[in-house]
């Protein structure tokens, strides 16, 4: 571990946006929503200024939704040494899933959910990709190509890669997911859940919520008989 003066201070803040503060509240949040159950799933902030670049990091295996700011670890982002370890704890085992977002997209946040909606829409579909299209949540999903964000007519897809046995070992597949589809901003991971990243947290967040949204939506579809990607057809009177 890389020495600073006061490992604490990474961590003690009155702000609510300090990301120490921040995760524990979105992670509250998040389990409202059943997407980190159990455990499972997660959120890591980057927070870069002037002066420094730094990685905040849950612990594995614990509640999620009972975390406290002084449990977060905090990496030099640089260096990838951990400047703070809170004791009897281990980093998220999503961690270098997260490093993956933040190195190659330059993300500020990246959400992991367990969501069952995502691991639905990965059973449905059964080849590599996800797709949805013309539903208007999908406007709140970011196009990188144009630096805005995807229209009413715009076809969503997210790739979706293969659980393994250890959620550290989906790294290569996460990282080749997301060079093979610069326009992404989530992966989904086959029978366990999705990774969406952003900008910010609040980018993250909201890119979250609709995806989310969109793979309720879709297993609706086919409950239904609905192809989510399918064409406009009119209604029937
Ligand atoms: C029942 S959770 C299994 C591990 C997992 O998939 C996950 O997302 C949580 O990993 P962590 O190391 O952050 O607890
Ligand atoms: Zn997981």
């Amino acid at each position: 571990m890389t020495s600073i003066a006061d490992p604490e201070a990474l961590i003690r803040s009155e702000d609510s946006n300090h990301p120490a503060n921040l995760i524990c509240s979105l992670c509250r949040n998040f389990y409202t929503h059943g997407w980190v159950t159990g455990t499972g799933g997660g959120i890591s902030i980057r927070d870069r200024d002037e002066d420094h670049d730094h990685v905040f990091i849950a612990p594995s295996g614990v509640q999620k939704e009972r975390m406290l700011p002084e449990n977060m670890f905090v990496m030099d982002f640089s260096t990838k040494q951990y400047l703070r370890t809170p004791p009897a704890l281990k980093p998220s085992a999503c961690t270098p899933l997260f490093m993956a977002a933040f190195t190659k997209r330059g993300a500020g946040a990246c959400i992991h959910t367990h969501s069952q909606a995502a691991v639905l829409c990965t059973l449905m579909s059964k080849g590599k990709t996800f797709s949805i299209a013309n539903i208007e949540q999908i406007k709140a999903i970011p196009k990188p190509s144009t630096g805005g964000y995807m229209g009413y007519f715009d076809t969503l897809t997210i790739p979706i890669i293969e659980n393994t046995a250890h959620e550290e070992d989906l790294k290569d597949s996460l990282e080749k997911a997301i060079e093979e589809y610069p326009e992404t901003c989530a992966v989904l991971v086959r029978r366990h859940g999705v990774y969406v990243w952003g900008d910010t947290v609040w980018k993250a967040k909201t890119q979250c919520e609709s995806l989310d949204y969109l793979f309720e939506l879709a297993v609706k579809m086919w409950q239904l008989g609905l192809d989510p990607a399918g064409p406009i057809t009119p209604v029937e009177e």
